[in-house]
């Protein structure tokens, strides 16, 4: 067994599970006005900056010398008025329950964890923004986001905790955490809390998350009668009109999955959708590496390709977003080709 990247794989889980803990327990808890709105208009809630918060922390006990790439930012919490400073206090308390839960398999308390690891304000506040690197292709930077599709949250559907780690460009090592997937697509009332994991040239395991159970990943082979598209629920963020396009383009016959979030690159692993389609829905929006990275690795250890809507591949490179990539077509290895090809006809028509 490879042991390369053992230390940051045993962390990432660490602290994917401990912030997965925390959105789990938040959920039922939430008040409305635990929720801000931020500019581009997408919503956050005090579990996105709480997450962000403790596996911020904890990355940075391990290796201080790391920069972190997050999607949120501690900016709007760090003004003086009455609701801030509850919104900030809440942060505090849920972050502090998190970080100073009882040590499980594999937790180190050099990382910052267990009884006696409270952090004050400020330094949970310096913590969130610690993911503020504006990224690059030279060295080693993680990627977080703490609550990846914030509305199926709110919603009480799916999202995942998302953390990777790049190292000159390329994604190394990639942790997901789903608290409301169904272990078993098929029995949706069965065992919920799916952790992915995949470590590069050591391919991708399921596991759940309350333990340690695991299992080896590999895409089903490309079958055409029962292939079908994982893509958003929400229209806005990738084209529902595009999608069945391409759809009737391969003849296929089943219809898509929607759910938001990289549990669709979970979902497409296992084998619960054939592909993941994300197509623009107008000019403009480039598409953040903290959205894809963790499932690229996911896909590419499973039997699978992942490229851009024109077959490129994704550029972890460039900064905090993949730049001139646009849309993603994910998929096992034998399908890849004709799934691009109807995406470049459907693309060509419009
Ligand atoms: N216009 C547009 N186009 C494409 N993508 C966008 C757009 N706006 C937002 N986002 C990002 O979508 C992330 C959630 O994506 P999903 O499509 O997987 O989930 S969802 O079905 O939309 O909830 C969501 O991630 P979170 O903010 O972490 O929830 C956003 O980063
Ligand atoms: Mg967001
Ligand atoms: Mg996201
Ligand atoms: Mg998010």
């Amino acid at each position: 067994m490879s042991l390369a990247y053992i230390t940051e794989k045993q962390l990432a889980i660490s602290a994917v599970r401990r912030a997965c803990l925390l959105t789990s327990s938040v959920f039922n808890k939430l008040v409305k006005n635990e929720t801000l709105v931020k500019g581009d208009k997408s919503p956050v809630t005090v579990a996105d900056y709480s997450a962000q918060a403790v596996i911020s922390t904890m990355l940075h006990r391990a290796y201080p010398d790391d920069l972190i790439i997050g999607e949120e930012d501690a900016s709007d919490l760090r003004t003086e008025s009455d609701s801030v400073s509850s919104l900030r206090n809440r942060i505090v308390e849920l972050a502090n329950e998190a970080l100073t839960a009882e040590l499980g398999i594999g937790d180190i308390a050099e990382w910052g964890i267990g009884p006696g690891s409270e952090q004050n304000a400020n330094q949970l506040l310096d913590a969130i923004d610690r993911g503020s690197y504006e990224g690059g292709r030279n060295g080693r930077m993680w990627t977080i986001d703490p609550i990846d599709g914030t509305k199926g949250f709110l919603r009480g559907e799916q999202y995942a905790v998302c953390l990777a780690l790049i190292v000159d460009a390329q994604v190394q090592v990639g942790v997901l955490g789903c608290p409301n997937l169904p272990w078993d697509w098929l029995k949706p009332d069965g065992d919920k809390g799916c952790l992915f994991v995949a470590v590069r040239g050591q391919g991708a395991q399921q596991m759940k998350l309350s333990g340690a159970d695991s299992a080896p990943l590999t895409m089903p082979p490309y079958t055409p009668s029962t292939f079908n598209f994982l893509e958003s629920v929400e229209a806005a963020h990738s084209s529902h009109s595009t999608t069945s396009q391409i759809s009737t383009i391969m003849g296929l016959t089943q219809s898509p999955i929607r759910m938001d979030s990289q549990a669709k690159y979970g979902c497409l692993v296992r084998g619960d959708g054939g592909a993941y389609v994300r197509m623009p829905t107008g000019v403009g929006y480039q598409e953040k590496i903290w959205d894809h990275a963790t499932g690229s690795l996911l896909v590419t250890e499973s039997g699978g390709i992942i490229t851009d809507s024109r077959g490129l591949p994704l550029d972890f490179g460039l900064g905090r977003t993949l730049g001139e990539n646009y849309g993603i077509i994910a998929t096992v290895s034998d399908a890849h080709a004709e799934l691009l090809d109807a995406v470049q006809r459907v693309v060509k028509e419009d």
